[in-house]
């Protein structure tokens, strides 16, 4: 049977780590329904990532295989320049069409960055927001005036209301805290912290084969 929710997690994945895994079975399992990772080819708003789009797919493909309900959505990487999230949208409504529910998962501080977002607030009109917590981004305090008004009678009591409607409402997904970041893989493997607890083992493994991210001559106990 087809999902009657299309959930999109879009990110730089740069590298997958235990957060973004840890999120997206909190989202299946609430929701009931497949989380399709999305790697971002060319990030519209960032430094250009510290592993290429083949690597980042790679180590989300491994990460991937075999796991319930978590897929692999490509579209972002077979499109020139920048991954524009309003052009994924116009995408997948071009494939679903107008009547498909489709949400996109986001951090809370993917959702506080919004109005930075390329036509943000069309986006509304195309997908609905599902929202994990995380650390240090305060989803219970006054959002941003501009975002609060965007926002405003958008929140859903739960995932039925996303099935209900194709798109404009959020849900908040009140998952465990998990603090892990890219930024901190990236920076404890290039200052030879210890930093494989951070990732799933397939992704450690992949990191040590490349030598990614200054992951720099022979391994030693400390960088393990
Ligand atoms: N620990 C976490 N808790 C909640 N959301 C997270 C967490 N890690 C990543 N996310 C969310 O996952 C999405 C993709 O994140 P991304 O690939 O940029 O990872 P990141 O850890 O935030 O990376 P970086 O540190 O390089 O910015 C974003 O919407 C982000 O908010
Ligand atoms: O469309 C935009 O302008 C835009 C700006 C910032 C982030 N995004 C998307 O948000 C997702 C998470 O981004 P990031 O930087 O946290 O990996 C990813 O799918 C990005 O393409 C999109």
């Amino acid at each position: 049977m087809p999902d009657s929710l299309l959930v999109f997690y879009g990110g730089t994945f740069d590298p997958v780590h235990n957060g973004h895994l840890a999120i997206a079975r909190d989202a299946r399992d609430a929701l009931g329904c497949a989380i399709r990772f999305m790697p971002a080819a060319d990030p519209p708003h960032r430094a250009p990532p510290g592993a290429d789009a083949a690597q980042r797919a790679e180590m989300l493909a491994l990460v991937l295989d075999g796991e319930p309900g978590l897929q692999l959505d490509l579209r972002e990487l077979h499109r020139d320049g920048p991954s524009y999230s309003v052009d994924t949208l116009r995408d997948l409504r071009a494939e679903y069409g107008d009547a498909a529910p489709i949400a996109l998962l986001v951090g809370a501080d993917s959702l506080l960055g919004l109005p930075t977002w390329r036509e943000w607030t069309v986006l509304f009109d195309l997908a609905h927001f599902i929202v994990a917590e995380r650390p240090g981004n305060a989803l219970d305090g006054p959002l941003p005036p501009a975002l609060a008004e965007a926002t405003d009678g958008r929140w859903a009591d739960g995932p039925q209301a996303l099935r209900e409607a194709p798109a404009g409402r959020l849900l908040r997904l009140h998952q465990p805290l998990h603090p892990g970041s890219a930024t901190e893989v990236r920076r404890r493997i290039a200052a030879g912290e210890p930093w494989r607890d951070l990732v799933p083992a397939v992704v450690a493994a992949h990191v040590a084969r490349h030598g990614l991210y200054g992951l720099h001559g022979p391994a030693t106990p400390a960088s393990l």
